[in-house]
C-alpha cells in the first residue's frame, strides 16, 4: 500500500513540476537530439544509451508504467469476478431458444398463447397467426362465446417481439423474450423464442417442452400439417388440413389398402432394412388419369398414419438442384414427402394439355374447358432442376432416411426410366377413369342420409303420430322397399326459380333411405360408361344436383352426351393444332433447306 501510495505522490509531483526533475535532463537529450542532427551521421551506442537514460531518469513515466500495470491487473480482477458471478446465475438458469422456421416455435407459441398470464400483461402483441393450427387451440378470453366472432380467424395475445415478460411455471420463476434479428436480405427479421427458467435441472424445461408439445398435438389430431419450402429452402407449417377419411376415397377394390398398408409396413420396418443395409426410403408412384384421387389418397394416407406431408414443388422458382438437395436433406424423419406432376419439373416442352402419348391419355375429360393460354404458358416450368440433381436428391447421401415419397404424373411414359426404378419409385400404381363400380359407390356415398338420427327421430315422431305437416325431406317410411321412381319429389318440385349454377345451401336434400340410395345409385352408374369419366368429373356432376337425387338420376344419360359431345370437340380441336404446328414445321424445314442449297 506504501509503495501504491508514493506512486501516487510521484505522478502528482510529475504533473505539477515536471520541468523539476526532468527539465535539466531534457535539455540534455534535446541537445544531444541536434548534434546528432548537425552531424547528419546515424545515432551512435551513445545517444540510444542517453535515451535510456533519459527515459529512467523521467521519473513520472516509471510511476505511469507501474500505475498501467497496475490498472490492468485490476481490470482483469474485475472481469474474473463479473464472469465467475455469472456463470455462478447462470448456474442457477436454463436457457432454451425455438427458431421461427422450426416446428417447436409453433408449439411454444401456442402454450405461450395460452397462459393467463397475458390477461395483465401491460403490453402484448395481438395476432391472428395459427401457427399451423386450425382448431380454437388459441384465443383471447371470451371469443368463443360469441358465435359471430368464431367464423373469423381466431385472435390471441403473444408476448410483443424484443420485449422480456416473466411468469410463472410449476412454481418456478421463467423470462420469455422474442428476439429479433436482422438477416440483411431485403430487410428480412429472422425470430427466436428465448426461455430462462430459474432452475439448475433439465426437468422443468422438459415438462415444459413435453405439455407444449402434447398440447399442440393433441390441437392438431384430427388435421394434418402441411410444410412448403421457403426461399431460403427452410421448411415452414403453412397449414393443417382436416383429415379425410381413407373410405371417402374410392378406388378400385385392394388399391387404398394396398398403399395404407405398404407405407405402414415400412414405418415399421427400420430394424429390417438396417440389418441388410438398404437405404430406409420409400418411394411411391401415383399415375393415371387427372381428377382421379391421386391427390386425395395421399392426404389420406398421411391423416391414416399421422404424418406431416412435405410439399416439394419442384417448378419454384429458384429452386436448383443444391437447394433440393438441402431441402430432401432437411425432411424430418418420418414424414410424406409430397412431388406432384414430377414430369413437368424439367422440361417445358411436357404440358399437361397435350398428351405425350394416347396412352398418357385414357380419356381426359374433366367437364373443365381447357385452359387459357396464359395459364398454360404459367404452367410452363420455370425448373432450374436436372434429371441427375432430382436422382442424386432423392437417393444420394444426403437423402433423409425414413421418408416416404409420393410422385404423382399424367405422363406416366414420359418419365425417365431411371427416376422409376425400384429404389427410387418403389411401387407404381395406376389410377385409371371411373368405373361403374367407383360411379356406384361415390353417388352412395354422396347422397347418404346425413343425419340417421334425425331421420329416426323423424320416424318415430310419425308413429306417434306428430308426424310434421311441413315436412318436405322426401323421406317416406313406406317407400323404403318401393321401386324407384324417378318422377321429381315434392322438395325436388320447382316452378319459376332464378337460373343459377351450383347449389344454394339453404335447400335441403332429401333424406333417403341407404335402400333407396342403392337403387338410384345402381342407375346412375349403369349409365356412366366404363373408363370414360374421371372421379372429378363425376363428383363435379353431382355437386350440381346436390339436393335433387332423383334428377342426377334422370340428367346423367344426357351429361355424359354433352361431355361426349364436348370431348370430340377438344380432340378435334387438338388434332387440328397439332397438324398445323406439323404442317409449319415441314413448311420452315423446306424453306430452310432451299436457302441452303441456293446458297451452296
Ligand atoms: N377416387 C376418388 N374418390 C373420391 N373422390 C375423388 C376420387 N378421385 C377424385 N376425387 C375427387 O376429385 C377431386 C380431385 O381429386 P384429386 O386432386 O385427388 O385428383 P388427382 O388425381 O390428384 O388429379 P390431378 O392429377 O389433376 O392432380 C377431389 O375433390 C376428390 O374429392
Amino acid at each position: 500500500m506504501a509503495t501504491y501510495f508514493t506512486i501516487a505522490q510521484q505522478v502528482f509531483s510529475a504533473l505539477n513540476g515536471p520541468a523539476n526533475a526532468a527539465s535539466s535532463n531534457a535539455t540534455e537529450f534535446a541537445n544531444g537530439l541536434s548534434n546528432s542532427t548537425t552531424t547528419s551521421s546515424p545515432p551512435s551506442i551513445t545517444d540510444l544509451s542517453s535515451l535510456a537514460t533519459f527515459l529512467l531518469s523521467f521519473g513520472a513515466l516509471a510511476d505511469w508504467l507501474k500505475l498501467i500495470v497496475f490498472g490492468g491487473a485490476l481490470e482483469t480482477l474485475r472481469r474474473m469476478a463479473f464472469s465467475l458471478y455469472y456463470k455462478i446465475i447462470a448456474s442457477f438458469w436454463i436457457t432454451a431458444s425455438f427458431h421461427e422456421e422450426d416446428s417447436s416455435y409453433d408449439w411454444m407459441m401456442v402454450w405461450l398463447s395460452k397462459q393467463s398470464s397475458w390477461e395483465t400483461a401491460r403490453e402484448v402483441e395481438v395476432s391472428t397467426r395459427s401457427f399451423g393450427l386450425n382448431s380454437s387451440a388459441i384465443i383471447v378470453p371470451g371469443e368463443e362465446d360469441d358465435l359471430s366472432l368464431l367464423s373469423s380467424r381466431k385472435l390471441a395475445y403473444l408476448p410483443s417481439a424484443s420485449l422480456s415478460y416473466s411468469m410463472w411455471y410449476h412454481r418456478r420463476y421463467m423470462t420469455v423474450t422474442r428476439v429479433q434479428t436482422q438477416t440483411g436480405y431485403y430487410g428480412q427479421k429472422e425470430e427466436r423464442l428465448q426461455i430462462n427458467i430459474f432452475t439448475r435441472t433439465h426437468r422443468v424445461l422438459n415438462e415444459l417442452l413435453l405439455e407444449a408439445k402434447k398440447e399442440y398435438m393433441a390441437a392438431s389430431e384430427h388435421s394434418i400439417s402441411i410444410f412448403v419450402s421457403d426461399s431460403n429452402n427452410s421448411w415452414r407449417n403453412v397449414a393443417s388440413r382436416p383429415k379425410r377419411n381413407l373410405s371417402s376415397i374410392i378406388l378400385d377394390p385392394g388399391v387404398a389398402e394396398l398403399l395404407v398398408d405398404d407405407a405402414r409396413d415400412f414405418l415399421e420396418s427400420k430394424p429390417w432394412y438396417a440389418a441388410r443395409g438398404i437405404p430406409f426410403r420409400r418411394g411411391y408412384l401415383l399415375y393415371g388419369a387427372p381428377g382421379s384421387g391421386k391427390t386425395s389418397i395421399i392426404s389420406s394416407i398421411a391423416g391414416e398414419l399421422a404424418l406431416d406431408v412435405y410439399i416439394v414443388s419442384l417448378s419454384r422458382v429458384g429452386l436448383d438442384d443444391s437447394a433440393l438437395s438441402e431441402l430432401i436433406s432437411n425432411l424430418p424423419e418420418k414424414c410424406i414427402c409430397l412431388m406432384e406432376d414430377i414430369d413437368c419439373a424439367f422440361s417445358q416442352n411436357l404440358n399437361r394439355d397435350e398428351p405425350s402419348t394416347p396412352a398418357d391419355a385414357p380419356g381426359g375429360s374433366e367437364g373443365a374447358p381447357p385452359p387459357p393460354p396464359t395459364a398454360m404458358a404459367a404452367g410452363a416450368s420455370t425448373s432450374r432442376i436436372s434429371l441427375s440433381g432430382l436422382l442424386n436428391a432423392l437417393d444420394g447421401v444426403a437423402a433423409q432416411e425414413g421418408r416416404i415419397l409420393y410422385a404423382t404424373t399424367n405422363k406416366y411414359t414420359s418419365l425417365d426410366p431411371a427416376l422409376c426404378r425400384p429404389g427410387r419409385m418403389d411401387i407404381h400404381v395406376e389410377f385409371k377413369l371411373a368405373s361403374r363400380y367407383q360411379a356406384k359407390r361415390l353417388f352412395n356415398q354422396f347422397y347418404l342420409p346425413f343425419d340417421e338420427d334425425a331421420a329416426k327421430k323423424k320416424e318415430a315422431e310419425k308413429a306417434t303420430g306428430k308426424a310434421a305437416e311441413d315436412d318436405d325431406s322426401g323421406y317416406n317410411s313406406a317407400d323404403e322397399d318401393a321401386v324407384i321412381d324417378l318422377d321429381p319429389t315434392p322438395s325436388e318440385k320447382s316452378d319459376a326459380k332464378p337460373t343459377y349454377f351450383g347449389t344454394s345451401h339453404r335447400e335441403h336434400a332429401p333424406q333417403l333411405r341407404p335402400k333407396q340410395i342403392a337403387a338410384l345409385a345402381e342407375r346412375f352408374a349403369e349409365a356412366i360408361p366404363e373408363r370414360e369419366m374421371s372421379m372429378a368429373s363425376l363428383q363435379g356432376y353431382l355437386m350440381t344436383y346436390k339436393i335433387r337425387p332423383y334428377e342426377a338420376v334422370r340428367s346423367v344419360k344426357e351429361w355424359v352426351a354433352d361431355e361426349r359431345e364436348a370431348r370430340a370437340k377438344r380432340e378435334k380441336a387438338q388434332a387440328a393444332k397439332i397438324k398445323s404446328e406439323a404442317e409449319a414445321a415441314v413448311k420452315t424445314g423446306s424453306e430452310n433447306s432451299e436457302t441452303v442449297s441456293t446458297d451452296s
